[in-house]
């Protein structure tokens, strides 16, 4: 089965601001995003790693791995949205096969989680790793105008990789961007498909905010 990875790190990083784009930050002194792509290459290093990224972030990114050892990719300029990024990078995929689609800024993957989320969509078409909410959640009533209390047991946290058929991510990147495309997952759901989550892992953190870079060092150790 063929495999892709498709390595979203189109965005600006409003939320973390900082000089340099949170994806380039140093981890254990290499680029964020070279770690996430490292994790990919280790899984499987047969998988093709299509990386999105701003076009004029190309040539930076090509100086900043210069030094570290190589690891095959390909690059492919991000749109103004999350959802545009994907969309720009499925319709570069040829081939039928199964297609991983993950943070750029999640550098603390699990290769291991890789391989058994793959093998988990092979068997029942999707696999997108969730985890069980550790806080008490409330959500906002419209109607009664207050948050409410709701059971964390009927919550999950959407991470990625979330792993799809080539087939059925093309046919839901056809379809006409909506809000709630908040993740890949929500737009193939769109399509009538049921969703399959498997169970991630609290150490896969999306790096957002200042203090998860600090968090990431210290889980990388
Ligand atoms: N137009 C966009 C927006 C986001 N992303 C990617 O989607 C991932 C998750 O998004 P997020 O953490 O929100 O990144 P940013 O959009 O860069 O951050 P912010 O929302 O704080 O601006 C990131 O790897 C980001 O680069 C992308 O590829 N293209
Ligand atoms: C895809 C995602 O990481 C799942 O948790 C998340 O939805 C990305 O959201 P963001 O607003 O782009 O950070």
């Amino acid at each position: 089965m063929k495999k892709y990875a498709i390595i979203v790190a189109g965005g600006s990083g409003q939320r973390m601001q900082s000089a340099v784009p949170k994806q380039f930050l140093l981890l254990q002194g290499k680029p964020v995003l070279y770690h996430t792509i490292a994790a990919f290459y280790q899984a499987d290093a047969t998988t093709e790693i299509i990386l999105v990224l701003p076009v004029d972030q190309f040539s930076y990114w090509e100086t900043l791995i210069a030094g570290l050892p190589a690891i095959p990719h390909r690059l492919v300029a991000g749109g103004n949205s999350r959802f545009q990024s994907s969309q720009q990078a499925i319709q570069t995929l040829s081939e039928d096969g199964m297609v991983a689609i993950h943070d750029g800024v999640r550098p603390l993957i699990d290769p291991a989680l890789i391989s058994s989320s793959f093998q988990a969509a092979s068997e029942k078409g999707n696999a997108v790793l969730a985890v069980a909410s550790k806080d008490s959640v409330r959500f906002y009533s419209a109607d009664k105008k207050r948050f409410e209390h709701l059971n964390r047991d009927s919550i999950r946290l959407i991470q990625t990789p979330q792993i799809f058929s080539v087939k059925d991510l093309k046919e839901a990147f056809m379809q006409e961007y909506s809000d709630d495309f908040t993740d890949d997952a929500r737009v193939v759901e769109a399509l009538g498909i049921q969703i399959n989550l498997v169970e991630g892992s609290y150490e896969n953190i999306k790096i957002t905010t200042p203090e998860d870079l600090l968090l990431a060092e210290v889980l990388m150790k």
